[in-house]
């Protein structure tokens, strides 16, 4: 049971737990070492916290090897999932000389008393049977079995991953899993909110093979996948900046541009052009802006952010037309909302908080910022905002909703604690002064993000 053991121990400690998919080839993407020894991948997951690794070892689709698995046991030490397309007791007994401590038995290509008769084969050779599922009936087998390790493969495997299933299958059917048992959400999960969605619904841990393949930092975006709260950095201006950003594994890159109001880390649409470059497709950017809603728009079609968060004057209106047109061109709008009477009753037209959020929850944003800082106050150093209020609006909104305002490295830890909140959003608090970010400061706030120091609830 030791790789059954491994997850268990993993899974008490509070982070985000992540297996990673050693896997040289896709069926839909092709090449994935792309010149890398997958050896020393493996290596780099393992020092970069992965608890055990599951290797595919089917050599005509996915190009892997049992050589493979047996050089990734030995290198690493740690338990191994070995992924094939199993069908005799055979393939169980080289699984296990070749080191693997857990094995795959799919439903989707084993009948009901083969896969049971593997399953009990397995446990007897002291393997870990790792049973994955796609359905309804095959979920409710996999209880009726007493599996302790069961996979919802997201996307129909005999379509060789190239159907469009995603973290939703596994959304739907969590619900159904078998009590007690360990659930992995697998396949297409391509980012840390793929992860954070697949835990909220009921998983366990995830398995993530092809996103991994193709970041272009493999133990830092590991580590970003494993991080239980996501980490938005505003007001960059500097490139080593942002350079530290992505090197501390900082989700989301904000940028202030053509704000209507004097803020020092104000950019021109040239300049953050520039800065955007710089940013690769693991992390996310966000252009934030306020005025007029055609003005918003097109400096969005412009400098195609992943997102546009609203913080000025944009009433509900406005928010909804920006939202909506942003929505269609794959940009998702964040809106900050108001917590000062006035602005609410400029922007909402009613000073009542719950049916702000209600309204805004209709709208199609991606997400609510709840920020002490606002239109009238956007150049002060924030100040904290109201732990059991950012709980309650969370229980009215499906929305994500980002906390912001005054946080930093001494009071991080605390707020995190008191809010529970997923995604948090740091400006003044990780500089040195306005518009310089201190990367010591950075990569403190990320500890406590990722939950290496985290304080646990009881
Ligand atoms: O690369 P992805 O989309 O993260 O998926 C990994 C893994 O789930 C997938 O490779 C897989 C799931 N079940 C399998 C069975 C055999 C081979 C491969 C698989």
């Amino acid at each position: 049971m030791k790789f059954i053991e491994q997850l268990e121990n993993r899974i008490k400690q509070g982070r985000h737990v992540v297996i990673p998919d050693i896997k040289c080839f896709s069926p839909k993407e092709g090449d994935l070492l792309q010149g890398r020894n997958p050896v020393e991948v493996a290596k780099t997951l393992v020092d970069a916290g992965a608890p055990v690794l599951s290797v595919v070892t089917e050599s005509e689709q996915f190009k892997g090897s049992m050589e493979l698995l047996k050089s990734i046991a030995e290198a690493t030490g740690v338990p191994i999932l070995r992924k094939d397309f199993i069908h005799t007791r055979e393939d169980l007994i080289k699984t296990k000389e070749y080191g693997a401590s857990a094995i795959l038995l799919m439903f989707s290509c084993l009948s009901r008393e083969e896969l049971t008769r593997l399953y009990y084969e397995a446990l007897e050779l002291g393997l870990d049977p790792f049973v994955e599922t796609h359905t309804r009936e095959e979920l409710r087998y996999a209880a009726e079995l007493g599996a302790k390790l069961v996979g919802i493969n997201n996307r129909n495997i005999l379509e060789l991953e190239c159907d469009n299933g995603d973290v939703g299958t596994t959304c739907a059917l969590a619900g159904e899993a078998p009590k007690g048992a360990i659930l992995v959400s697998e396949s297409s999960l391509a980012s840390p909110d793929d992860v954070r969605s697949a835990i909220r619904a009921g998983a366990d841990c995830a398995l993530v093979g092809t996103a991994i393949w193709k970041a272009e930092n493999t133990a830092v975006f590991y580590q970003m996948l494993c991080s239980p709260v996501s980490v938005k950095i505003c007001g960059l201006q500097r490139s080593e900046d942002v350079q530290e950003c992505m090197n501390a594994g900082i989700e989301v890159l904000g940028f202030v541009v053509d704000y209507p109001k004097p803020v020092p880390w104000n950019l021109k649409q040239a300049e953050a052009k520039d800065l955007m470059r710089l940013v690769t497709p693991s992390y996310k950017t966000c252009i934030v802006t306020g005025g007029k809603s055609e003005d918003i728009i097109r400096l969005a079609m412009e400098l195609r952010p992943n997102m546009v968060q609203l913080h000025y004057h944009e009433t509900l209106e406005d928010t909804r037309v920006i939202a909506e047109s942003l929505s269609e061109a794959g940009i998702d709008t964040i809106k900050t909302v108001p917590l000062g009477p006035q602005e609410q009753l400029l922007q909402f037209g009613t000073t009542e908080l719950e049916d702000i959020i209600k309204r805004l929850s209709e709208t199609k944003i991606s997400a609510i910022l709840v920020d002490s800082r606002e239109a009238s106050n956007a150049s002060e150093a924030g100040k904290l905002i109201n732990c059991n209020m950012f709980r309650r609006i969370r229980q009215i909104t499906n929305k994500r909703l980002i906390l912001a305002g005054g946080l930093n490295t001494d009071n991080i830890a605390d707020m995190l604690y008191n809010t529970e909140a997923e995604y948090i959003d740091l400006m003044t608090g990780v500089e040195l002064s306005a518009g310089v970010k201190d990367a010591d400061k950075i990569k403190a706030i990320m500890r406590e993000a990722s939950g290496i120091a985290r304080k646990v609830r009881n």
